[in-house]
């Protein structure tokens, strides 16, 4: 059985072009593994088919041995979290409470009821508040856990998106250009928070510097083809990535 989550031949067209070309990936337990590639390439397609948003017409997955066929809303069920490119935060909610509603079906106790006024057991209540509370601190941001996401900073709020995923405690979590918008200094805190989690991480990201300082493993994609897959350090020496990032002369991907 292979542990963790395994794609195998992971195919996808949309019309007459290949998005994805019989890939194949393992994320083991524990590992973070990047997907890297050129504008284009298929690293969000290869997301999408993980979170069950895009169903690939050849191809399996399974999560430790299991098959997998994911659909968004029962990712959490499966212990699959993600968080997105963007924000994605409720402005009505305090920080708290977003991160509470991340917690997918057990949040019908807490925040949706809330919202709802429906009846919930304050024990429900109280554990999910816990496990809110938790995600914040590991996340850094608990300080921040009764304001409005509104007027905090971008960092800040993309720390809670991160507490967001890791509150139902995720065995993969996927991270979806977790440092889009933030500056050199706050890449380098990304990279030791994402370190220090206990889960896997299947990463897309556009930041070189990133990824090669968090990544056990590296998928390089271009035009959906497998180009390369290592470690960082065979990745960044393959003279393949090189081209397929900058052409044939130009050297390392920055
Ligand atoms: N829903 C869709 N319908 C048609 N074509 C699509 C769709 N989604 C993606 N594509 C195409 O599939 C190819 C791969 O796109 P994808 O977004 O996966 O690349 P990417 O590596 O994430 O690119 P970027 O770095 O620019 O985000 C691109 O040519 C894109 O235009």
């Amino acid at each position: 059985m292979t542990e963790g989550l395994a794609l195998r031949h992971i195919s996808v067209h949309f019309g007459g072009l290949t998005a994805l070309d019989d890939i194949s990936l393992d994320v083991p337990p524990g590992a973070v593994v990047g997907v890297i590639g050129p504008n284009g390439a298929g690293k969000t397609t290869l997301f999408n088919v993980v979170c069950g948003f895009v169903r690939p017409e050849t191809g399996t997955m399974t999560l430790d041995g299991q098959p997998l066929r994911p659909r968004p809303q029962q990712l959490t069920r499966l212990g699959i979290a993600r968080t997105l490119q963007g924000i994605g935060q409720f402005s009505g909610l305090t920080v708290l409470e977003n991160v509470m509603a991340g917690a997918g079906r057990d949040a019908r106790t807490g925040v949706l009821s809330a919202l709802f006024s429906m009846p919930r057991t304050d024990r429900d209540e109280h554990r999910l508040r816990d496990a809110a509370m938790s995600a914040l601190r590991t996340c850094g941001v608990a300080e921040y856990a009764a304001a409005r996401p509104d007027g905090l900073p971008y960092a800040v709020r993309k720390r809670v998106g991160l507490a967001r995923a890791l509150v139902a405690r995720p065995r993969i979590l996927l991270l979806d250009e977790p440092a889009g918008g933030l500056g050199a200094q706050e890449i380098d805190e990304l990279a030791t928070l994402i370190s220090g989690l206990h889960c896997s991480v299947l990463v897309v990201e556009h930041h070189m510097d990133l990824v090669m300082s968090i990544c056990d493993r590296i998928l390089v994609l271009d035009f959906g083809k497998q180009v390369a897959i290592g470690t960082p350090t065979e990745v960044s020496a393959d003279p393949a990535v090189a081209e397929a990032y900058l052409g044939a002369d130009a050297g390392q991907p920055q």
